[in-house]
């Protein structure tokens, strides 16, 4: 695992949580403008959720990192982004699997299991890495504490 220093969220919660993991995945970005991404490629993505909280549940957890793993990388290892059509989408660009939208993609996916938990965690941020040189960070807009 590489371990390396993330943006940090400011906020006033008591807990943050930090989730790291690894997905290796292939896409492709069905757009002329994407040049050779057009063509189906693999990456390995470094993905780092930040989770926080003020309450922690009847295990001491603010949120369990086995379950975070399950919900993200357990979906998507070793698979073709693109066939995930309930999540991606080739003819809306605002659902293409770029960096950017993985990114939020995994934030919603996170954050609706996280609204289902007793404690109510929040998900602050998403940073993904997609190359050695390229990676985009995702935080929701909203006003979350
Ligand atoms: N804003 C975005 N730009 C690009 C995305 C993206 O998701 N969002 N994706 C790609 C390609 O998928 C590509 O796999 C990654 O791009 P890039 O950083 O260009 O990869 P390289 O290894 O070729 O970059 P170097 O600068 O040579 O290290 C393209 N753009
Ligand atoms: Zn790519």
């Amino acid at each position: 695992m590489l371990h390396q220093f993330y943006p940090q969220v400011f906020h006033s919660y008591s807990y943050e949580l930090n989730k790291d993991m690894q997905i290796s995945a292939a896409h492709y970005i069905p757009h002329e403008k994407a040049g050779k991404c057009a063509r189906v490629h693999g990456h390995t993505y470094f993905v780092n959720l930040t989770i926080c909280g003020d309450q922690l549940d009847d295990s001491g957890f603010l949120v369990n990192f086995q379950h975070l793993k399950k919900w993200v990388h357990d979906r998507f290892d070793h698979t073709l982004l693109n066939d995930h059509t309930d999540v991606f989408n080739g003819q809306n660009s605002e659902d293409f699997p770029t960096t950017e939208v993985v990114a939020r993609k995994i934030w919603e996916i996170v954050q609706d299991h996280l609204n289902v938990l007793p404690n109510k965690p929040k998900c602050l941020q998403v940073f993904v890495r997609e190359t050695p040189t390229s990676y985009v960070v995702y935080r929701p807009k909203r006003e979350m504490k």
